[in-house]
């Protein structure tokens, strides 16, 4: 794989970060909310699976390769959408979109990405890419953006649905530190013809624009039949981010979407709420095979995505992992992604399997107190 980096663990590409970023940016990255049990549970939730893997196989020919919402992919994993990425790299999101394409793994546009979606469409080519909405408590702005994902070449949508507000940051708030505020994070609203229309913001980031996005940001009025709304107006497939209730997962099915990504958003939202991975399983029994199941939260290492497919997932997406990365710019989101695929191909060998429909059906057992 050489990156000219070498080899780099996950914890490594965290100190990095540590050591190069300002306090306020890496604690936004880094933290979670309140107490942040749920951030440590997503990643000990792992801990209380172990694999069983089989033997004499013959696993001399592995295949990770898979296709996510249409699009192939070298393996089951997308870069999960994260805002503001230029508080990371001057490049941002440029730079992680890039890093994606050249790696064959789908790229997430957050809504509060600091360069625009036509930018980063732009940098990625024909690479498969998704748009992430924070659904504005707009429908015009909602609906353009969504005609914006359509017309450069997105290929899924999808609808976080566990921000209705901003979980409760306690490490943010000591720091005073908010990416958008500083401006960062609002290149899908500044060229926006409904957004700009509506607010004749300048396209210089100023205060009163901040003001703008900010009250537009989120919706609490949100329902399903908002969904059941917005399934009519694209053909693009629509999945919800941010389910962890089996009920919630069904209704996703019964409103017609393509798929669900369980998630509690790293951990960032409800503090207290249940892991990523301790969720997964009652989701997959509520809905089996109706809808992808996508998942994140906690995602460091290959046998992290072992344990998460056997549970039910059929693919899964990175957050911090990447982020960490960025700190390199594109070679630095390259590399993790590489190792990642190294590392999968690896845990895969050793668990017996060939193939990501035979992990699937792999043996875990919980872990003894
Ligand atoms: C810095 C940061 C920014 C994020 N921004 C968004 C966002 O804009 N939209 C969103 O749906 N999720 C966002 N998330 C949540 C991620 O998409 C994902 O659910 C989470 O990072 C997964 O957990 P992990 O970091 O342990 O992999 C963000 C996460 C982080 C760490
Ligand atoms: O930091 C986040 O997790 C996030 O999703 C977000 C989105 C918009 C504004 C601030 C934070």
């Amino acid at each position: 794989m050489s990156l000219n980096i070498g080899f780099r663990s996950p914890e490594q590409w965290e100190q990095l970060a540590k050591a190069h970023l300002d306090k306020g940016a890496f604690d936004y990255i880094q933290t979670g909310a309140g107490a942040e049990e749920t951030l440590q549970a997503n990643i000990d939730g792992f801990k209380q699976w172990k694999i069983v893997p089989r033997v004499m196989r013959d696993v001399s020919s592995v295949d990770v390769s898979t296709s996510i919402f249409g699009e192939r992919a070298s393996m089951p994993v997308s870069l999960a959408p994260v805002g503001f990425q230029t508080i990371i790299h001057p490049d941002g999101e440029l730079a992680a979109a890039k890093a994606a394409a050249a790696q064959q793994v789908p790229y997430t546009v957050s809504t509060v990405s600091t360069y625009s979606m036509e930018e980063i469409a732009e940098a990625m080519g024909n690479a498969p890419r998704f748009f992430q909405l924070y659904w504005p408590s707009d429908d015009d702005i909602a609906l353009s953006f969504i005609r914006r994902a359509e017309q450069n070449g997105f290929s899924a949508i999808f609808v976080t649905v566990d921000t209705p507000m901003l979980g409760w940051r306690e490490q943010d708030k000591q720091n005073q530190y908010f990416p958008l505020r500083k401006g960062e994070g609002l290149g899908n609203y500044l060229t926006d013809p409904i957004f700009t229309e509506k607010t004749l913001a300048s396209r210089e980031g100023t205060e009163q624009t901040i003001a703008e996005v900010a009250s537009r940001l989120f919706n609490r009025s949100l329902t399903w039949e908002k969904i059941n709304w917005l399934r009519k107006q694209t053909k693009l497939p629509i999945v919800a981010k941010g389910i962890v209730h089996p009920e919630d997962a069904k209704l996703a099915v019964e409103v017609g979407l393509d798929g669900l990504v369980v998630s509690n958003h790293g951990g960032r939202q409800l503090d207290g709420s249940i892991s990523s991975i301790e969720a997964l399983p009652a989701v997959k029994e509520a809905v089996g095979n109706d809808i992808q199941i996508l998942f994140d939260g906690g995602i460091r290492r290959g046998a992290d995505i072992v344990k998460a497919l056997a549970l039910g997932a059929d693919s899964i997406l990175i957050g911090r992992l990447y982020a960490y990365g960025l700190i390199n710019g594109q070679a630095g989101v390259m590399h993790v992604i590489a190792q990642l695929k190294e590392e999968l191909e690896t845990s895969l060998v050793l668990t017996g399997e060939s193939s990501l429909a035979s992990l699937q059906q792999a043996t875990l057992v919980r872990a003894q107190k």
